[in-house]
């Protein structure tokens, strides 16, 4: 059903905003009028809003379209942390070669107690035919892997991790993900759109922020391509979102500066100009020493 903007004068100064916004939104009328008029956003197209599963998917592209880190083809291995619903893993799968189509794979750990006993049995099983799987649809180069606490259905081209990157057993498993497809056993870029619920009260937000930013930089010292590790001339990329604020600019300046060639940030035009969210493209790892 299309959306109403009648419902607006109803509703609350908060709602109403809110509806405002989602009835300027080309991504939301995309999805509410499916054969109405397509919008335009930029140079996107409607098939554009038709094919991804989330509007964060243009603010990737965005960054993507800018700085093309994606692009070369020794990119092979990306990591999306905060990957549900799926749309920067549709970009990335996308920009590997992958092709959606509607036979699909997906490697899930099995629910419950499996850290327990033997978690791998049942992984490896599904990782082995997932691969399989792979070789005979022949598309795309390399791997995405994915991991959220929300489940993810499934997208050609990724292995997804329904997963709590602060619980202590995620980093061996998806270092175990990512050695399944890497000779190095890096991954060549880290993509992290990961946000904790807003809570409204801006300094514990902030910290959830920053908590997340350095949850994934310790994660990416461990498992990114550096040019030492990998004989490339340049080391891997990290993109991560974060909600803008002078003590997670002194992360940037005191770590991410320190470690990478180039931190750089970007404010898509995709993301909401009242959003406090901004992200950090750091490139070139330069690995620990
Ligand atoms: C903005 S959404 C990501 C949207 C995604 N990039 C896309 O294009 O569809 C942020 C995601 O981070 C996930 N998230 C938040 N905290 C997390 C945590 N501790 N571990 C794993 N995922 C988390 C949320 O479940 C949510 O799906």
């Amino acid at each position: 059903m299309g959306f109403r903007p009648t419902l607006a004068r109803s509703s609350k100064k908060s709602s109403t905003q809110w509806l405002a916004r989602q009835a300027r939104d080309p991504f939301v009328r995309q999805r509410n009028v499916p054969t109405a008029a397509q919008p335009k956003e930029r140079n996107r197209t409607a098939a554009d809003f038709a094919t991804y599963r989330s509007r964060a998917a243009f603010k990737l592209l965005e960054i993507e379209e800018k700085y093309k880190f994606l692009a070369p083809h020794d990119v092979r291995v990306v990591v999306d942390l905060g990957a549900a619903p799926g749309g920067w893993s549709q970009v990335a799968a996308k920009k590997l070669g992958w092709v959606e189509r509607p036979r699909v794979h997906q490697a899930r750990l099995p629910a419950g107690n499996w850290s327990d006993t033997s978690p791998y049995a049942d992984w490896d099983a599904s990782v082995e035919s997932d691969m399989r799987m792979n070789r005979e649809l022949g598309r795309g180069r390399g791997m995405i892997v994915a991991l959220d606490l929300l489940p993810m259905s499934p997208i050609p081209g990724v292995q997804f991790l329904q997963q709590d990157i602060f619980a202590p057993e995620t980093d061996a498993l998806l270092q175990r993900m990512i050695a399944d497809h890497s000779t190095s056993g890096k991954a060549d870029v880290i993509l992290c759109d990961m946000a904790a619920n807003a809570t409204g009260n801006s300094s514990r937000d902030i910290e959830a922020s920053l908590d997340i930013c350095k949850a994934v930089f310790a994660f990416s010292e461990c498992h990114l391509r550096s040019e030492a590790s990998i004989g490339r001339e340049f080391g891997g990329v990290l993109l991560i979102k974060h909600f803008v604020h002078e003590r997670v600019n002194r992360f940037r300046d005191e770590v991410l500066a320190t470690k990478f060639r180039k931190v750089t940030f970007a404010k898509p035009a995709a993301s909401r100009a009242e959003s406090k969210e901004g992200y950090f493209l750091c490139r070139g790892w330069l690995g620990t020493t």
